[in-house]
C-alpha cells in the first residue's frame, strides 16, 4: 500500500521543510499538502517538484480554523487517498485572539480543534485493522500548564491563547493514544525549537531578526533549542516518521535541537501532563465537535429550505 503523508501548513516554514526532508529520504512518497492559501500551496509544490521531479504531490484546500472546511477536506481525502501519516505544522501565534465564524476562539480553533475534528473525521482510514497510522502535533516549548484551564479550554478569558492551545495539543495527543492505539493510530508531539519563519517574523519585524541574527547564532552555541532554520526545526517531525510507532513514548515531547556547530538531533523530554486532565479535555472536545456538526447541519438544512422556497415561488 502507498504511504500518503498529509501535512497541514505545508506551504511555508516547518511544514514545507518537513516535506523537503521527507522527499529527500524517499522520493517515492506521496505527499498531500493541506493548505489554506492555494496560490502559496501551488508555489510550494513547484519548489518541491524542482528538487524531486518524480514526487507525487497532491494539494488539498484546508482552512483548519473552519469546521466546514475541515469536514469538506476530510471528505475529499476519504474519497481519494489512504493517509497513513499526518503532521500538523500550521499555527497561529497572536495575543489578540478573536472569535471566528464558528463562534470559536481563532487560536484554539486553528491550533487544536480543527485538527481534532480532522483526526476524528478520518478515523475510518487512520484506524484500520492490521495497519498503523500516526498523527504528529507541532507543539511548542511555550505549551504551559499554567496557561491552560479546563474551565476555559478555548482561552476566552486569558491573555495567553497560544500557550494554552499548545498545552491542549499535548493533552489531546495523550488522549488520542489512550483511545486509538488499540486500533493502530499513534499520536506524538514535537517542539521545533526557535525557528525563523513567517510566525517569528510576525513577532518582530524581519529587519530586526536580520540585525540580531549573528547574536542568535552565538546564543546557539549555549542553547540547543535555537534551531533557527526550518530544516533543523523539522528535524523532530522527520525523525518521528522514521521511528517505529511502538517505540514512541506518548508522554514525551520530541524536541528538535541543534548543537553549537549546527548539527541537528532529536531528544524526547517528558511532558507535564496527566491522564485525568487529558481525558476531561477529550470529552469536552467531543461535545464541542457534536455541537459544531449540529450547527452546520442546521445551516445546511436552512439553506436547502430557502432554496426550495425560492424554487416554489418562481
Ligand atoms: N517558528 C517557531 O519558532 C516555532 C513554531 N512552532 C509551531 O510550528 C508550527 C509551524 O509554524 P511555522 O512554520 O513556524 O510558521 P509559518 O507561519 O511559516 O507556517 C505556518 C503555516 O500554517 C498555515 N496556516 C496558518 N493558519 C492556517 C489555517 N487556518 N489553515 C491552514 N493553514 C494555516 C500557514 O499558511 P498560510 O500561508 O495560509 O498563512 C503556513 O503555511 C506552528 O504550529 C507553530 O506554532 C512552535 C514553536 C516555535
Ligand atoms: C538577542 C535577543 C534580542 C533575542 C530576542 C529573542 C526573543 C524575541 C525570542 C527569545 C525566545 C523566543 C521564543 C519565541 C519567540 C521569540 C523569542 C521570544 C517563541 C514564543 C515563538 C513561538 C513558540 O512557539 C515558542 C518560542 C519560544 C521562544
Amino acid at each position: 500500500m502507498e504511504k500518503v503523508i498529509l501535512v497541514t501548513g505545508a506551504n511555508s516554514g516547518i511544514g514545507l521543510a518537513l516535506c523537503e526532508r521527507l522527499l529527500y529520504e524517499d522520493s517515492q512518497l506521496q505527499l498531500c499538502l493541506a493548505c489554506r492559501n492555494m496560490q502559496r500551496a501551488e508555489a510550494a509544490r513547484s519548489a518541491l517538484l524542482t528538487s524531486h521531479p518524480d514526487a507525487q504531490i497532491d494539494l488539498l484546500h484546508l482552512d483548519v480554523g473552519s469546521v466546514r472546511s475541515v469536514l469538506h477536506a476530510a471528505h475529499k481525502v476519504k474519497a481519494s487517498n489512504v493517509v497513513k501519516m499526518f503532521a500538523t505544522a500550521e499555527g497561529l501565534l497572536t495575543q489578540q485572539d478573536r472569535v471566528n465564524k464558528d463562534g470559536l476562539q481563532e487560536v484554539f480553533a486553528t491550533n487544536l480543534f480543527g485538527h481534532f475534528v480532522l483526526v476524528r473525521e478520518l478515523d475510518s482510514i487512520l484506524c484500520q485493522a492490521g495497519q498503523t497510522s500516526r498523527v504528529v502535533w507541532t507543539s511548542s516549548s511555550n505549551a504551559r500548564r499554567s496557561a491552560f484551564s479546563l474551565d476555559d479550554v478555548q482561552h476566552r478569558l486569558g491573555t495567553e491563547p497560544y500557550a494554552s492551545s499548545k498545552y491542549a495539543s499535548d493533552l489531546i495527543s495523550l488522549a488520542l493514544n489512550r483511545h486509538n492505539n488499540s486500533q493502530g493510530l499513534y499520536s506524538s508531539v514535537i517542539c521545533p525549537g526557535l525557528v525563523m519563519t513567517n510566525l517569528t517574523y510576525g513577532i518582530l519585524p524581519s529587519f530586526f531578526w536580520t540585525l540580531i541574527m549573528p547574536i542568535m547564532y552565538l546564543i546557539r552555541i549555549f542553547t540547543n533549542t535555537f534551531t533557527l532554520t526550518p530544516h533543523n526545526g523539522a528535524g523532530a517531525l522527520h525523525s518521528l516518521f522514521l521511528k517505529k510507532t511502538e517505540s514512541l513514548d506518548p508522554r514525551a515531547k520530541y524536541h528538535s535541537l541543534t548543537s553549537g556547530m549546527g548539527s541537528n538531533y532529536t531528544q524526547p523530554r517528558q511532558m507535564d501532563i496527566d491522564d485525568d486532565m487529558s481525558e476531561a479535555l477529550y470529552v469536552k472536545l467531543l461535545e464541542m465537535e457534536k455541537s459544531a456538526r449540529k450547527r452546520l447541519k442546521e445551516e445546511d438544512d436552512n439553506k436547502q429550505a430557502y432554496k426550495k422556497y425560492l424554487n416554489q415561488t418562481e
